[in-house]
């Protein structure tokens, strides 16, 4: 179990984390998401050892990390971190890159274990090419199987996907998860995304200038966000007045009905989304959202459920 105590930490004056305090049991997954510059790669590198919190404690298990002050050489060895500028060896193959964080468990059956990690990663075709050849995304690639070749009892991640295409995010992601998963490695992935946070963790932990905001399960976050910033996260949403109360509502709460209701919108634009259309309408002056299956024009007068 990680246990993470951060009174507040600072680079300079101002605390860049503020009363940071969660645990996390093995095996799990932890997503820290936010917006660009609240905190998140500055809770990671404080994790992993890499920055000295003198106002507060981390352990894992029983073992109290130290910084940089303590440790010669920061990090731990069961600790992995993959940072966003992943350095990695231009000059020798991608395979030889892995082989070099191999664990010595694996020394026996090298080749084996190498073409593992190449698959988790689909980096197979190319085993045999130089670092330096490749594009960022492929670099990104091999820098996380770099990262678990060593097999490591938490694994931290900073935004691992960034350089990688649409095409390839969605089945490396289930690759990697689906592996930390068997192999029971805790992991915490810092990210701004938050379909990515919804659909691959255990727990989602909101970050707004170095605190935590809100902590829950994807599903409890999603359909009970603790205000507009959380709720903004994950969508359009609609700020309603709902018998005499302000209500938030994301936009599959907002269903089309064929009879007359009392909420009216009248529609401003549909937008194309692969599946749906996102409808943009107006209800009382004020912008709401709403899914629909098919396009609507602009100007129809709309009736709506809401659907808790
Ligand atoms: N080495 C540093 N020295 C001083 N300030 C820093 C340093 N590194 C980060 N900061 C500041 O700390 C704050 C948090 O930065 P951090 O990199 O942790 O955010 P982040 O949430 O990971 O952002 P991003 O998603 O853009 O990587 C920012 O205001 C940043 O400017």
């Amino acid at each position: 179990m990680l246990r993470v105590n951060i009174h507040s930490f600072a680079y300079t004056e101002e605390p860049v984390l503020k009363n940071i305090n969660f645990e996390v049991e093995k095996g799990l997954h932890i997503s820290i998401l936010g917006e660009s510059g609240c905190g998140k790669s500055t809770l990671l590198k404080a994790i992993y050892g890499l920055l000295q919190v003198t106002n507060g404690t981390i352990f894992w298990e029983d073992k109290k990390l130290l910084g940089p002050d303590y440790n010669l050489v920061p990090g731990e060895p069961f600790i992995k971190y993959l940072a966003q500028d992943f350095d990695l060896m231009p000059f020798i193959s991608v395979a030889e890159n892995i082989g070099k964080h191999l664990s010595r468990r694996f020394m026996q059956q090298r080749q084996k274990r190498i073409d593992e990690l190449l698959e988790v990663v689909d980096m197979t075709d190319f085993a045999d090419t130089h670092v330096k050849l490749l594009s960022g995304g492929q670099k990104q690639r091999v820098a996380l199987a770099r990262a678990i070749a060593k097999e490591p009892e938490l694994l931290l991640l900073d935004e691992p996907f960034s350089h990688i295409d649409n095409f390839r995010r969605n089945a490396l992601r289930r690759n990697l998860y689906v592996y930390l998963k068997k192999e029971d490695i805790t992991c915490i992935t810092a990210t701004h995304d938050s379909e990515e946070a919804l659909s691959f963790s255990d727990e989602i932990k909101m970050m707004r200038n170095g605190t935590f905001i809100q902590s829950a399960s994807p599903e409890d976050l999603y359909t009970n966000p603790k205000n507009n910033y959380v709720a903004s996260f994950f969508g359009d949403i609609s700020r309603l007045t709902i018998a005499g109360k302000e209500a938030m509502l994301m936009p599959h709460q907002l269903e089309l009905s064929e009879t007359k209701t009392p909420l009216i919108a009248s529609v401003l634009k549909s937008y194309y989304k692969g599946s749906y259309y996102l409808v943009e309408a107006l209800s009382e002056n004020k912008k709401i959202y709403l899914n629909s299956p098919h396009s609507l024009k602009p100007e129809t007068t709309i009736y709506l459920n809401i659907n808790n």
